[in-house]
């Protein structure tokens, strides 16, 4: 079964355009005012425009409200919601009024954390596993973190699910052989800087993941 890929934090043309040409299954817009990576709904607008159907485009939020969501799905035609932080009970009515595909992000570095994507079945579709962040860090994500991967060996997913947190084009073919992800997130290991993508990392990303 062939591995897939979403970029996350895209927020120019060129970059959205590699990620395309590289053969990401997702690409992913960040709806987050502190996140380098955030992107407006007029930047949402055009880079959704350039998505061809074969690809999803997710939204990535941070426990949202209506509004918020409302707003961003309509502007990036938004196939997928990713949440952060966010209830389940809220991950469930956010899902069941908007009737989208809905991740729900789990934050792990202990295999307690893993308890808690059990609380997410039936309320969402999909559990983004993905590193924990420190106390007090300005993001829930998006931070190159890692947590050790050993922890998942032997869980039972309660939900299909990806695997995110400090992936890297050197080091994502290891993280699916070790883990058996069937589809892998990436952010900050395919920029050059916070917010800055690069073209040629998110090709290398995808192409490990591709000859995998
Ligand atoms: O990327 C962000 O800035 C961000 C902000 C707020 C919530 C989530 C965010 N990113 C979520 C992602 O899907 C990232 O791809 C995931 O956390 C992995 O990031 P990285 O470790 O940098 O690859």
């Amino acid at each position: 079964m062939p591995v897939s890929a979403k970029i996350c934090g895209l927020s120019t043309p060129a970059t959205l355009d590699a990620a395309v040409a590289g053969g990401a299954s997702h690409v992913g817009f960040v709806f987050f005012a502190p996140s380098p990576r955030n992107v407006g709904l007029d930047l949402a607008a055009g880079l959704a425009a350039r998505v061809p159907a074969q690809v999803r485009r997710v939204g990535v939020f941070v426990d949202p409200d209506d509004a918020l969501l409302d707003a961003a799905v309509a502007a990036g035609r938004l196939e997928s919601i990713q949440l952060h932080k966010t209830a389940p009970e809220r991950v469930a009515a956010i899902r069941s009024r908007l009737r989208r595909d809905t991740w729900a992000a789990v934050a792990v570095k202990t295999r307690a954390d893993l308890d808690a994507a059990r609380s997410y079945a039936g309320a969402a579709d999909r559990i983004l596993y993905d590193a924990k962040t420190p106390p007090g860090a300005a993001l829930p994500g998006g931070m190159g973190l890692r947590f050790d991967w050993a922890l998942l060996d032997g869980f039972r997913h309660p939900l299909p699910w990806a695997l995110s947190g400090g992936l890297d084009p050197a080091n994502v073919a290891e993280a699916i052989a070790r883990t058996g992800a069937p589809l892998v997130d990436v952010s900050s290991g395919v920029e050059e800087a916070p917010g800055v993508k690069d073209p040629a990392r998110i090709g290398a990303f995808l192409g490990a993941v591709t000859r995998v």
